[in-house]
């Protein structure tokens, strides 16, 4: 039995849709979730979707993802630019990490061009709004071979 994928959402996500929609889009979390869900359900795979505002919380989830998961979609939204800590924590996981963003955070201001959570991904997503998430799941279930 597969384990599932966890994808986890930083900060500010919750508020998906409303939050500068010529941006980040007007999809919502939820929508992002059910686009997630039934992307890997296709390939017989479940999904654990969790967003949080603070940062040890996320921290906490991306230990968990070290037994509970078999591969990890991150959008660390702000944090990426400035957690060592997520990154420290990135950095235990011996499954698959895929770093995906809403928007191209290189195409954006300086700040938002690195992200310390590049350094421990397998690969990165970004600039395809709520699809981005799903781009990531398939490159997951790629990465797990199912
Ligand atoms: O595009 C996204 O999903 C990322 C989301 C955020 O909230 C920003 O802080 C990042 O800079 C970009």
């Amino acid at each position: 039995m597969v384990k599932p994928i966890h994808v986890l959402s930083g900060p500010n996500l919750n508020l998906l849709g409303t939050r500068e929609p010529e941006i980040y889009g007007k999809d919502t979390l939820d929508d992002v979730r059910a686009r997630c869900e039934a992307r890997a359900a296709s390939r017989g795979v479940s999904v654990v979707f969790r967003q949080s505002n603070h940062e040890g919380v996320l921290i906490d989830w991306v230990q968990e993802a070290r037994e509970s998961a078999s591969a990890l979609v991150l959008n660390p939204a702000g944090y990426g630019h400035t957690s060592i800590a997520l990154l420290d924590a990135l950095k235990t996981l011996s499954i698959p990490v895929i770093e995906c963003h809403l928007s191209n955070p290189a195409a954006r201001e300086e700040f938002r061009r690195h992200t310390y959570v590049s350094l421990a991904a397998t690969g990165i997503v970004s600039g395809f709004g709520a699809a981005s998430y799903e781009l990531a799941i398939e490159a997951a279930l790629g990465l797990i071979r199912v």
